[in-house]
């Protein structure tokens, strides 16, 4: 078979069906995925309903794939699930611009949670510190007796850390960590269930009162990395000269490093990748933007989860760090067909590769922003996507969308006033 290549010509070019048709051949998808990713038989009522409560639909969005991704030397076709446009178009964009230039870098840690036990009313917080301490190993093995899978693939609990509280509105408290390596899941079932396991024993250790027993979502263990070194030459624009666009992008990041208002935005921008492969995977997404949001604040205030730099040859180095706790294995990544179809169309074997390329999904989903905002702006690419949403919006139908949106991104004028104006042209 023919090397692997996630470099599809004119991918944009074709009808739905003729993309579906060409990402198959070049993953060597089956009839069944694709189906599957079609939407046509995505989700089945009956695995709807044993999904969530009160089921009486599904509710669809749409789903794209960007080419061109290279991380690790390894290509990858990326599926998303996103309701806005341009951001699959500046995914395929960087990453084939990154692609020139040797791909994307990553590096994960191994896939540990936290779960959290809270004690209540420890006579003597600190001696009850020292005495959990104390007991690790006991601790640890108790932890490890009931979840034999996860054992044998070599998870499993691996640690404890012990916190103390010395002043809160409700007396002095203790709180354990478990720390957790899940291997192939999200891990909060499977930490949760440890936890309560332990939860009366720990009480007894630390002679107080057990409330929670749950998983921390700031997934700092479960830390992800991606990078991306870049040649001024690769990011010439038609105005602007390589070396203007590469400072101008570490320009842009520099705001968002010292200014909270604008690093939120900036990091939305990373999450509007990470979280659209998020969601295709059938993953955890109020997981992932949780941890992340906690951790762009974890020095105590609010800022960017990536850095951009000039390296020592002038070249732009990209870096994003995070944590990232994604499974192949629990939640709805087993259950819903398209989100196993889309697993098998990304061709990841582990949680922790899924982690890094979702990675770097985010870093190039940041530099698109980037370099958009430290240029042209961002309303020239991303409303002359957003343009087929607004004919659609002025009542354009089938082929009507493409010329009613073409017309206006042309005039510049992206309003819903202008296309019902261009759609009545027409359509006399
Ligand atoms: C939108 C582009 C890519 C256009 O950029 P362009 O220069 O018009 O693109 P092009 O026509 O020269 O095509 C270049 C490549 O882009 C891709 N591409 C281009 N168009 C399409 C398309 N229709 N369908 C599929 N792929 C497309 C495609 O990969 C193509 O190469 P090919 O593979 O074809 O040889 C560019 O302007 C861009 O990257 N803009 C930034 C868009 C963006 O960041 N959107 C996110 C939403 S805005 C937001 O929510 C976040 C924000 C901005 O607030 C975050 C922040 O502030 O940091
Ligand atoms: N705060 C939060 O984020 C919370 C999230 N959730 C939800 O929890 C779900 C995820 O839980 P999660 O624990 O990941 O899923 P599951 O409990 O569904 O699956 C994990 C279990 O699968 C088994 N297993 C089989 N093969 C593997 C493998 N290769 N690697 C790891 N485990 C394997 C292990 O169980 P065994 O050894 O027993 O066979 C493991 O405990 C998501 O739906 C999430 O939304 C739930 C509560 C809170």
């Amino acid at each position: 078979m023919a090397e692997f290549s996630s470099r599809i010509e004119n991918l944009r070019g074709m009808t739905p069906q003729d993309r579906r048709a060409a990402v198959a051949r070049a993953a060597n998808m089956s009839d069944a995925d694709q189906i599957a990713l079609s939407g046509a038989d995505g989700l089945p009522q009956t695995l709807a309903d044993g999904m969530i409560e009160n089921v009486i639909g599904k509710y669809e969005l749409p789903l794209g794939v960007a080419t061109n991704f290279t991380v690790n030397g390894r290509d990858y076709l990326i599926p998303m699930v996103t309701e806005e446009p341009s951001v699959v178009a500046a995914a395929s964009y960087m990453a084939r611009i990154a692609r020139g230039c040797g791909g994307f870098t990553t590096s994960s840690d191994a896939p540990v949670m936290r779960a959290q036990i809270q004690v209540l009313r420890p006579g003597d917080p600190h001696g009850a510190r020292q005495r959990l301490l104390s007991a690790r190993d006991e601790l640890i093995g108790m932890a490890n007796q009931r979840d034999t899978v996860l054992i044998g693939l070599g998870g499993g609990c691996k640690d404890i850390e012990v916190q103390v509280f010395d002043d809160t509105p409700v007396g002095p408290m203790v709180v354990l960590h478990l720390l957790v390596d899940v291997r192939d899941a999200m891990g909060a079932n499977t930490v949760n269930s440890m936890a309560e396991t332990l939860a009366p024993r720990v009480a007894e250790i630390a002679r107080g009162e057990v409330r929670l027993r749950i998983l921390s979502n700031l997934a700092d263990r479960r830390l992800v990395r991606a990078r991306v070194e870049i040649t001024p030459e690769a990011l010439k624009m038609d105005r602007f000269d390589g070396d203007d666009v590469a400072q101008g992008i570490v320009e842009a990041c520099t705001l968002a490093i010292i200014d909270p208002y604008r690093a939120v935005t900036h990091n939305k921008g990373i999450m509007n990748g990470i979280d659209s492969v998020v969601v295709a995977t059938g993953n955890d997404w109020r997981a992932i933007e949780a941890g992340a949001h906690a951790y762009a604040a974890r020095d105590g205030r609010y800022s960017s989860l990536s850095r951009w730099e000039r390296g020592a040859g002038g070249e732009l180095v990209g870096t994003l760090e995070m944590p990232m706790a994604l499974g192949l294995i629990g939640g709805a990544t087993k259950t819903h067909p398209a989100a196993q179809a889309a697993i098998r169309l990304l061709g990841v074997r582990t949680a922790q590769e899924l982690a890094e390329v979702t990675a770097a999904v985010g870093l190039a989903q940041n530099m698109a922003a980037l370099r958009a905002l430290a240029t042209e702006g961002i309303q020239k690419g991303h409303m002359t996507l957003h343009a087929r949403n607004i004919a659609i919006l002025a009542g354009a139908e089938g082929g009507e969308v493409d010329r009613v949106a073409g017309a206006i991104a042309a005039a510049g004028e992206v309003t819903v006033q202008r296309a019902a104006a261009e759609l009545a042209r027409l359509r006399d």
